[in-house]
């Protein structure tokens, strides 16, 4: 059995820690937050899935040392802007050679660094992390479904092969189906990106239009991740798979996403602000705007909706017009070879 360190108590935190937890490992949840731990401990509920009761073996704490020191793996479980915060905090704790796995989904602004690469990029600032591993698990798994022990798969993505099936290992049981991948990059970029093309599906919902139109930004929004991904060095199988095509149709198509109730809220005509707020939950998808439009233009590569959602969420376009805008473009042919 494993010793896991979580960092971060939210929805997909504690659904993962239950899950461990039960599968048999010693799991210790560290937060950011004092009260937030209070009241895990207390209540032994999370306030965003009131069903999951969480086991009395979980162990909370406010010392991140104790969440980082001597554990086969450090879980990242906290929203990407608190990526670099939190592994800054955490970076005299963990030791070279540590086995890191990220969850979060997203792409550092300005710097366009992935979730792993942010980590590193802190850890490797004292010259004393050369050795750290670093996981990403991505696919298509809402906390809600993960939290009642439904049925799940997700891909344990790391150039080591020898540390992806240690990470599937420790994951995989009866509801979690855990997947190999060696293209971390490619993997993180699909987790990231889908996010913004969610956001498209629940406008167009907000907006009242129906599946057909569910159907095309799913196919053509992969078109774009992937047009993107393969020129940055990520993998075709990553976009075909289940953290690139797999996350994308749950998370543009499910009642459960962030990502699409935000989107919806939009298309009803809320602002991005409002949207967030009705959530209460992080909404990726517009975090992840500005660096998708950067790579975009880095790698110059056409991203129509990626645009077309920046215009409606961070610019005041209207959403109706800017459908039929995309819908008006130039003319264009499916095949791509
Ligand atoms: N919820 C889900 O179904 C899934 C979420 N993810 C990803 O996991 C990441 C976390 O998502 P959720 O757990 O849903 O978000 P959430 O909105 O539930 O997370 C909030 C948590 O962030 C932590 N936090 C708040 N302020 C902080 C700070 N200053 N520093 C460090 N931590 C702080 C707290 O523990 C808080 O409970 C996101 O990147 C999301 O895309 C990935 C797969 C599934
Ligand atoms: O990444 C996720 C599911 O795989 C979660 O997506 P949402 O944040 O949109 O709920």
């Amino acid at each position: 059995m494993a010793k896991i360190g979580v960092l971060g108590a939210g929805t997909w935190g504690m659904a993962l820690a239950r899950m461990l937890s039960n599968s048999g490992h010693e799991v210790t949840v560290w937060s950011a937050l004092p009260q937030e731990v209070d009241e895990l401990s207390r209540t032994r509920r999370q306030k965003n899935l009131p069903g999951m009761v969480i086991p009395d073996e979980i162990k909370f704490t406010k010392e991140i040392a104790e969440a980082c020191q001597d554990k086969d793996i450090i879980l990242f479980a906290v929203p990407s802007v608190f990526v670099r915060s939190t592994a800054k905090t955490a970076a005299a704790f963990i030791p070279d050679g540590q086995i890191i796995v990220d969850v979060a989904k997203g792409i550092e602004p300005d710097t366009l660094l992935t979730l792993t690469e942010v980590i590193a990029d802190e850890l490797n600032k004292d010259g004393k992390h050369g050795n750290v591993h670093y996981v990403a698990m991505s696919g298509p798994t809402h906390a809600e479904e993960v939290a009642k022990d439904l049925p799940t798969t997700i891909v344990s993505a790391c150039e080591d092969q020898a540390v992806a099936e240690k990470v599937q290992d420790v994951f995989m049981n009866k509801n979690m189906r855990v997947y190999t991948n060696s293209d971390r990059l490619g993997v993180e970029l699909c987790g990231a990106l889908k996010n913004v093309i969610a956001l498209a599906s629940g406008i167009c919902s907000g907006l009242g239009y129906g599946d057909n139109m569910r159907a095309a930004l799913i196919i053509r929004g992969m078109a774009e991740i992937k047009r993107l991904g393969l020129k940055m060095g990520g993998k075709e199988d990553s976009f075909d798979g289940l953290a690139g095509m797999g996350d994308l149709i749950v998370t543009a198509t499910s009642k459960e996403s962030r990502n699409n109730n935000a989107g919806y809220l939009i298309g009803k005509g809320k602002s991005a602000e409002e949207a967030k707020k009705e959530v209460g939950m992080v909404v990726e998808g517009i975090n992840a705007i500005p660096a998708a439009l950067e790579l975009a233009d880095k790698y110059d590569v056409e991203m129509p909706i990626v645009f077309a959602v920046d215009a409606v969420v961070n610019r005041g376009a209207d959403a109706r017009e800017t459908v039929d805008a995309l819908m008006l473009r130039e003319k264009k042919s499916e095949m791509t070879k």
